[in-house]
C-alpha cells in the first residue's frame, strides 16, 4: 500500500472567511472524494509536500481518531435531530473542505456555517469551553467545589415571594446587552444593579455570564455574590458541557440555565443530576410544545422556563407562555408541582397579569428593568405596586 501523505493544494484559495486549516485532516479528503483510497494517484491536481509528510503508522492512527471524532459528532447531531433539536453542535475537527484541482472551498449551509444566532453562540461556546477546560480541568474544579460556601434555595425563594405577594416571584436579570437588543445600559455597574433589584423586592437574580454576545462575565457573578447580595443567583449561560456547571458552582451560582433547544434529553437528565449533586437548581428553558413535552418526560425537574423569545429568530410573543400552559400540559405541570417561569418581553403590570393568569408562579425580566435609571424602582413600575415590603 502506498504511504499516507498529507496533501496540500497550491495555490491555497479559500472562498469563504471561515478559518482555513493548514493541516487539513485526511478524512475530509476521503469523504469529499467519494471514498477514493488515499493514494496520491487519485488526486492528480494535488501535490504532496515533503514537509508535511507523516509516518504511515502515526498518520493512520491520527486519521482513524479524526474519523471517529467526526462520526461521534455526526451521531450526536442525529440523536438531537430525532428529538426535534435544530441546533447542531460544531463539527469537532472543523468544517469540511472541498477540493477542485488546486482550490479548496467550503459550501454555505452544508453543515459548516451556523444557521442562526443560537447555533453561532453554541459553536463559539464549544471553542470557549474547550479552552477553559484545558486551563482548569474538572479534577481541579472539584477541589474548589468541596470548599465552596453552601448554595441558597433558589426555588424556595421564588415560592416564598409568590406566597408573600400573591404575584409571580421575580428573577431580575443583570443584563448589559443582547444580540437582539444591542447595548441596554451604558453605565453598567453589575453590583449596583443587583443591590437595587434586591432592595426593590426581587426574589432571585439572573446574571448573564456570556461575554461575547451578552457582555456578561463570571466576574460579575462573583462580584455580586461577594458583595453581600442575599438573593439566590441564576447563572445565565449556554451550557453544553457539565464542566460549566461545576464552574458556575464555584463562581457563586445557586442555579443554572439549561436550554432544551440545545440539549438532547440525555444531556438534560445527566445535567439535572449533576445540579442536584452540587446543590444547584436547574431552570430548564423551553420555547415550543415539543420542547415542553420532552422536558415534562424527564424526572426530577422542578423549574421550567417558557421563553417568549425565539432564540433562533428573536421573535417575541408573550402568548407563547399561555399556549404552552394550556390543557393537559398545564395539568401535568400542576400535578408535578413544577414552578413555571415566564421569560422575556415582560414590560407592564398587564404583561405580568397575563402570564400569571396563564399559570406562571415566577417571571424572569431583564430589559424593562435594567433600562430604568433606578432598576429597583423599575420593579414597582413592572408590577404596578411596591413589592419590596
Ligand atoms: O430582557 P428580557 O426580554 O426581559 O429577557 C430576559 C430573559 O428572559 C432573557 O435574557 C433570556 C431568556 N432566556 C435566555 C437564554 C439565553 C440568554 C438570554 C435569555
Amino acid at each position: 500500500m502506498e504511504g499516507l501523505v498529507s496533501l496540500k493544494a497550491t495555490p491555497r484559495i479559500s472562498f469563504q472567511s471561515v478559518p482555513s486549516f493548514n493541516h487539513r485532516p485526511n478524512f475530509f479528503i476521503r469523504r469529499s472524494t467519494m471514498n477514493l483510497p488515499l493514494r496520491r494517484s487519485n488526486f492528480p491536481g494535488l501535490r504532496a509536500q515533503q514537509s508535511e509528510t507523516i509516518s504511515p503508522k502515526r498518520g493512520e492512527e491520527e486519521d482513524a481518531l479524526k474519523v471517529k471524532e467526526w462520526e461521534v459528532g455526526m451521531f450526536q447531531n442525529e440523536v438531537a435531530a430525532s428529538q426535534g433539536i435544530r441546533i447542531r453542535r460544531r463539527p469537532p475537527t472543523g468544517p469540511p473542505l472541498h477540493y477542485v484541482g488546486p482550490f479548496e472551498f467550503r459550501l454555505q449551509n452544508e453543515g459548516n456555517t451556523p444557521r442562526n444566532i443560537l447555533e453561532e453562540i453554541i459553536w463559539h461556546k464549544d471553542v470557549e469551553v474547550s479552552q477553559m477546560k484545558e486551563k482548569k480541568p474538572l479534577a481541579s474544579l472539584k477541589k474548589f467545589v468541596e470548599n465552596a460556601a453552601p448554595t441558597r434555595d433558589f426555588v424556595g425563594a421564588l415560592k416564598a415571594a409568590h406566597s408573600r405577594t400573591g404575584l409571580p416571584g421575580l428573577i431580575a436579570e443583570v443584563k448589559k446587552a443582547s444580540p437582539s437588543r444591542g447595548i441596554l445600559r451604558e453605565d453598567f455597574d453589575p453590583v449596583e444593579i443587583a443591590r437595587a433589584y434586591e432592595k426593590g423586592g426581587a426574589a432571585c437574580l439572573s446574571v448573564l455570564t456570556d461575554e461575547k454576545y451578552f457582555k456578561g462575565s463570571f466576574k460579575n457573578l462573583e462580584a455580586i455574590r461577594s458583595a453581600g447580595v442575599k438573593c439566590p443567583l441564576l447563572c445565565k449561560e449556554f451550557v453544553i458541557d457539565a464542566w460549566q456547571i461545576y464552574y458556575a458552582r464555584i463562581k457563586g451560582a445557586d442555579a443554572i440555565l439549561l436550554i432544551a433547544a440545545v440539549l438532547p434529553d440525555l444531556d438534560i437528565r445527566y445535567m439535572v443530576k449533576i445540579c442536584k449533586m452540587l446543590g444547584l437548581a436547574a431552570l430548564v428553558e423551553v420555547h415550543d410544545e415539543r420542547e415542553m413535552d420532552r422536558v415534562l418526560g424527564i424526572k426530577g425537574i422542578e423549574l421550567i422556563g417558557i421563553n417568549n423569545r425565539n432564540l433562533e429568530t428573536f421573535e417575541v410573543d408573550i402568548s407563547n407562555t399561555k399556549k404552552l400552559l394550556e390543557g393537559e400540559r398545564g395539568q401535568m405541570i400542576r400535578q408535578k408541582d413544577i414552578i413555571v417561569v415566564g421569560e422575556s418581553a415582560l414590560f407592564t403590570p398587564d404583561d405580568v397579569a397575563y402570564v400569571q393568569e396563564a399559570g406562571v408562579k415566577a417571571v424572569l425580566v431583564g430589559e424593562s428593568l435594567v433600562k430604568q435609571s433606578d432598576p429597583g424602582k423599575g420593579i414597582t413600575g413592572l408590577f404596578g405596586k411596591d413589592i419590596s415590603l
